[in-house]
């Protein structure tokens, strides 16, 4: 795909149980957004030149693509049939290597970025692939809890591995994808956007890029065996419940939340373990519950409780923040549903489970109620697809797929309305 402009676009996700207790081998259950990451690449007038534009972010970095020490990452890398093949961990020697491009990085979110889109640069392209300017633009709320570094690891990995034909390019419309188990193409950006979340957080357990790319609902568990793929169940038939999602507005930032609880972990084994395997439990009769073959007010009732437990377990571990219980505390007096902190918390979103019987003038006196504190619920829905693709098929395409007119759209109904997946057919699916 080199010479003309794409776009590549994959959903954040909502985690329902088993958030902190995924990383630690636990099953969890998690479910795409509509909300989603799009990313635009375009061919650079000076290819020698790589030019990163994160406006969401306030990033803008540009490296000439021979001072990547090429040579130094082969060394270390292998291959398996010419496609690259990722490691268990993160490459200590590469990751110094690619340091040393980073001297001039304001901040740690600007490191840890870069460094993210490095590393799945070097791997993924080649010296003579010719420079081009990849600018992301987000949806989704950033450091939130709703997992725009997996959505933004997705992309990236998805549009690296198309530029230098390291998988096809997909044909399908969104009418015509079909549930398929095997997706070698699927597989490899999963694999990889697992490289670029290690990047962001060290430990991940993988559910994040996994909903990104794979799109609809799973069951997700890593397996703690070195070597042994994650087990993802999707869940074909989720209950279309109802969940209100409202964010804090707390900044904070993932891999310190995780490593707080690795912390803790250490510190106290025998108090931390029955919390986490109770979160798995919860997480398996969660599985149960939502794969019925009929969804009704029992089955919702015993989920709610279900997440009230998952709330306190999460608490437990040291992850809330007193604004996170605010949502709580107002959701539970208003008697909407049930309310657990959702990702990584320390901040970021809540998700509540709405009752059926709640009239909408009382979920939007709530969502006035979390106004007033400065937090923000969303209009979204579960379930969405996958990682896409969006290639210019007509001279009108080009306005839309100029790096200029992308970068400044103002706000999530710009993007939305400008080259959002909802309601084409443009798009295609892997
Ligand atoms: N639109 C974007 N542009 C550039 N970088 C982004 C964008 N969205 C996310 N990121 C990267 O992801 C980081 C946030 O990731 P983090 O894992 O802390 O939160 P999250 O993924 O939103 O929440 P969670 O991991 O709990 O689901 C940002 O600091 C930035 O490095
Ligand atoms: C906190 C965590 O469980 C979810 C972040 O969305 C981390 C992970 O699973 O990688
Ligand atoms: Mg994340």
């Amino acid at each position: 795909m080199t010479g003309s402009s794409f776009f590549v676009s994959a959903p954040g996700k909502v985690i329902i149980f088993g958030e902190h207790s995924a990383v630690y081998s636990k099953p969890a259950i998690a479910a795409a957004l509509s909300l989603r990451a799009y990313l635009l690449v375009s061919p650079n007038e000076n290819i020698d030149e790589i030019t990163l534009k994160f406006p969401d972010i306030n990033l803008s970095y540009v490296w000439n693509k021979h001072d990547i020490p090429w040579e130094e990452i082969r060394k270390f890398q292998t291959f398996e049939k010419g496609r690259p093949l990722p490691t268990e961990e993160l490459v200590p020697e590469i990751v110094d290597k690619i340091t040393s491009l980073l001297d001039d990085c304001k901040s740690t979110t600007h490191f840890t970025t870069c460094l993210s889109f490095l590393y799945l640069y070097s791997h993924l392209c080649e010296e003579d692939t010719p420079g081009h300017v990849f600018c992301i633009r987000s949806t989704l709320p950033i450091g939130a809890g709703l997992g725009s570094s997996a959505s933004t690891g997705v992309c990236l990995a998805a549009a690296l591995s198309v530029l230098t034909k390291k998988i096809d390019t997909p044909t399908v419309t969104i009418n015509q994808k079909a549930a398929k188990d095997e997706n070698h193409q699927l597989d490899f950006i999963d694999a990889w956007s697992l490289m670029g979340e290690k990047c962001f957080h060290g430990n991940p357990s993988g559910i994040d890029n996994a909903v990104a790319t794979f799109g609809g609902a799973v069951m997700f568990q890593r397996v703690s065996a070195p070597a042994q793929p994650s087990i993802r169940t999707t869940m074909r038939n989720f209950p279309s419940i109802k969940l209100l999602l409202t964010n804090t507005k707390i900044p904070r930032s993932t891999a310190d939340l995780v490593g707080g609880v690795a912390k803790l972990n250490s510190l106290y084994p025998k108090i931390s373990s029955p919390i986490l395997d109770a979160m798995g439990n919860l997480a398996s009769e969660a599985y149960q519950i939502m794969t019925r073959p009929v969804f009704g007010d029992e089955e919702l009732k015993t989920l709610k409780e279900l997440v009230n437990i998952n709330h306190g377990l999460l608490v437990a571990l040291g992850v809330s923040h007193p604004t996170l219980e605010k949502v709580k505390i107002i959701g539970d007096l208003s008697k909407i549903g049930a309310t657990k902190l959702t990702g990584a918390g320390g901040g970021g979103c809540a998700i509540t489970l709405v009752d059926e019987n709640v009239s909408s003038e009382t979920i939007q006196t709530t969502i006035s109620e979390f106004k007033k504190e400065g937090f923000e619920s969303f209009d979204t829905s579960l379930g969405g697809k996958g990682v896409a693709l969006l290639s210019a098929d007509s001279e009108d395409d080009i306005k839309l797929f100029s790096v200029e007119n992308f970068s400044t759209l103002d706000g999530r109904a710009a993007i939305e309305n400008t080259i959002g997946t909802n309601g084409t057919t443009k798009w295609k699916y892997w």
